[in-house]
């Protein structure tokens, strides 16, 4: 899909788009902007010959059927919001300002039509202009009618992409965390990467609950999962904002320090793992505590020229050592 229409072109587009739309008297939702857009672009054969079948069986064309193609054709683009909402507001912002100064220009229109009607009450001629004075004066007033109209409807619609927006943004916000514990799941580790700046030393944290199983085997999979929660809540509790913690699934963590170097890091992964043993879980229906929970940890540096796959691997070989010394402990490479 091609994202890269010149500023004028994007904008004749949006015009021909807007037209068409209201051609076949469809609301410019963003959904529909979007699909006419690309059908006008003739970007996709196969879209655009759906399309015309469908208007030349039906003579007309839908909301219900336009939404039909974005679900196939587009819902899935990663580059949704740039493909689609951000061009879509840009022109949106520059039509509501074009109909702002056209309104302007209406009052002044009005104002001299009204000077003129004055001087022409005076004239000789009044009565048989009074016919076309009316008709002048009801013209520029539906005119500035359906200005306003207009004007409301795209405000209205210039929310909706807003809205639009921030649904996104809330989804792609939950597809990078672990539905169990909140914290970032393996895809969201991968984003959250990308924000920090290599040259500056990090490290990261590797950390997996003791003889976790016999939780589970104890008490069942929903005492496990509730031990899991209070781990992950321990452990955010201990980390600042630059820092962020991961799930990549079972009892297993890895928490991603920023500018932290691995002494630092232990400090921290120390104060988790006591607060993880000071712990106290109550089972509801006996009113008796769990026994308590511990975490072995694993830590290391990012150093130069490493990536964060080796850096986790470190992490990693940390935290095997650490279950090999006994557990409930932090060793770090
Ligand atoms: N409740 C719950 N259990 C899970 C989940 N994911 C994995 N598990 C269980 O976690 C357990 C992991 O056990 P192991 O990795 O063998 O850990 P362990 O041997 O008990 O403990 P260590 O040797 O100290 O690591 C397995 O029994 C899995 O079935 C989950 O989401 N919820």
């Amino acid at each position: 899909m091609n994202t890269q229409d010149t500023y004028p072109s994007a904008v004749k587009l949006s015009e021909e788009t807007i037209k068409f739309l209201s051609n076949y008297e469809v609301a410019p939702t963003p959904i529909n902007f979007s699909v006419i857009y690309y059908y006008l672009s003739k970007k996709d054969e196969k879209m655009n010959l759906l399309l015309d079948e469908y208007i030349s069986w039906n003579g007309s064309l839908d909301a219900v059927f336009i939404e039909s193609i974005f679900l196939e054709f587009f819902s899935n683009s990663e580059d949704v919001e740039k493909v689609f909402f951000t061009p879509f507001e840009n022109t949106l912002t520059s039509t509501i300002e074009q109909l702002e100064r056209q309104a302007i220009n209406g009052e002044q229109i009005t104002k001299n039509f009204k000077k003129a009607d004055r001087v022409l009450a005076n004239s000789d001629q009044a009565n048989s202009l009074k016919p076309l004075v009316n008709f002048i004066n009801s013209t520029l007033i539906d005119s500035q009618q359906q200005h306003s109209e207009l004007a409301c409807e795209l405000e209205k619609t210039y929310k909706q992409v807003n809205q639009l927006k921030s649904q996104l943004k809330a989804s792609r916000e939950e597809a990078m965390r672990d539905s169990l514990t909140g914290l970032y799941n393996r895809r969201g580790c991968e984003e959250k990467l990308k924000d920090l700046t290599l040259e500056s030393t990090h490290s990261s944290v590797s950390i997996d609950i003791d003889h976790f199983k016999k939780f589970n085997d104890d008490f069942g999979h929903t005492i496990g999962d509730k031990v899991i929660q209070r781990v992950a809540t321990t452990i955010e509790e201990h980390i600042s904002a630059d820092d962020f913690a991961v799930r990549f699934g079972g009892e297993e963590f890895m928490v991603v320090l920023a500018n932290k170097t691995k002494e630092e890091a232990r400090n921290i992964a120390e104060k988790i793992r006591i607060a993880i043993t000071n712990l106290k879980l109550k089972k509801k229906n006996s009113n008796t505590y769990l026994p308590s929970i511990s975490i072995s940890a694993g830590i290391a540096e990012y150093q130069e020229y490493q990536n964060w796959k080796s850096v986790f691997e470190v992490a990693d070989s940390a935290l095997y050592q650490a279950k090999h010394a006994g557990r409930n402990c932090c060793v770090v490479l």
